[in-house]
């Protein structure tokens, strides 16, 4: 399970004393996620039960990290449903705990999803559209570091550990995304991960977006494909069995351009968008499985997933 970091009770204790959130009740470890380290915290305050999820980030700085906390409180200030981080007595959403930069966000109900309904890509378009909207009035920047500097990069990192007809595919497909010019896409804060498991729902309704630890400032178009690329296809447990749904597509973009209408050089770019989002998560999780992380990664993805969506689309 991904738990790299073990809180014990006493530092949670300790933790939670800057917190207006009453006394610690119970806490577990998640075991999904791979990235960081993940509990629901359970507290009573005033008699009542209330819940969280405490993330220790096991790969970010100090630094870095009120660009995506700030995002999450302005999303959901916004109206959009995300899970909206706490306070501290200070005022400031981070915290250090074992050593590491740590955040308590709001516990949202609901579930990650396995299996999308044609109605949740609906919901899930109109709300990135909403998400791209409200980003253009956020004052943070940050760049993309999956962008395709980091592509090259990592291709050349990992080349050596590759199949022959991977690393064709790969080289190809960077020579193609080269003479692609993003310049002129219209650009907003991203969330550039949201995959199905990080948008929780009850039933069809979306009780927020998750894990915004990717976010940067980037073309919205590149955003709308990852999602697109994980949401609009069939999630078969053989990736030679994978399709794209066109009734999921359909409803997931006439949403999304319900609120936000794509430009004429987004629609003219959205076939290398696509390319662009499988080969980004082709490349990640080439990368994961060939040179993993030290720690305790047990859900490695399977990068033949995203070899299978970049076929499709090439
Ligand atoms: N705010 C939240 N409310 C309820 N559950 C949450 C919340 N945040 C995370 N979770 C639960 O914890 C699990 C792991 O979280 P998350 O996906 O953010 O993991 P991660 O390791 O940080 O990131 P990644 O998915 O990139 O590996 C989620 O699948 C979800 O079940
Ligand atoms: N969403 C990513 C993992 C976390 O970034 C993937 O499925 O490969």
């Amino acid at each position: 399970m991904s738990v790299y970091t073990v809180v014990e009770e006493n530092q949670l204790v300790a933790f939670l004393e800057d917190y207006d959130v009453g006394t610690l009740d119970s806490f577990e470890g998640i075991s999904a996620g791979i990235e960081n380290t993940n509990y629901f915290v359970n507290t009573i305050k005033h008699g009542h039960l209330e819940q969280f999820v405490l993330t220790i980030f096991e790969h970010h700085t100090f630094e870095e990290l009120p660009y995506f906390l700030n995002i999450m409180a302005f999303m959901a200030e916004h109206n959009i449903p995300t899970a909206h981080p706490i306070p501290t007595h200070s005022n400031g959403y981070l915290k250090e705990l074992c050593g590491k930069p740590a955040a308590l966000v709001e516990r949202l109900t609901g579930s990650t999803v396995d299996n999308p309904s044609v109605t949740q890509c609906g919901v899930m378009g109109g709300q990135l559209a909403r998400f791209h909207i409200a980003g253009q009035h956020y004052e943070g920047v940050r760049a993309n570091d999956r962008d395709i500097d980091w592509m090259q990069n990592t291709f050349a990192d990992i080349q050596s550990y590759l199949e022959e007809d991977e690393r064709q595919m790969i080289e190809s497909e960077l020579a193609f995304q080269a003479q692609t010019d993003w310049s002129a896409l219209p650009k907003s804060v991203i969330h550039a991960d949201l995959f199905c498991d990080n948008a929780m729902f009850n039933g069809d309704a979306l009780t927020g977006i998750i894990d915004l630890y990717y976010a940067c400032n980037a073309p919205m178009l590149y955003d709308l494909a990852v999602m697109v690329n994980d949401w609009c296809r069939v999630h078969a447990d053989n990736p030679a069995e994978i399709e794209f749904d066109q009734q999921r597509l359909d409803e997931m973009l006439s949403a999304y351009q319900t609120q936000r209408s794509l430009t004429e050089a987004e629609q003219a770019a959205w076939p290398a968008a696509l390319r662009l989002a499988a080969l980004r998560f082709f490349l990640s999780r080439l990368k994961d499985k060939h040179i993993p992380r030290e720690g305790e990664i047990t859900q490695i993805k399977d990068p033949n997933v995203f070899k299978r969506v970049l076929q499709l689309h090439q």
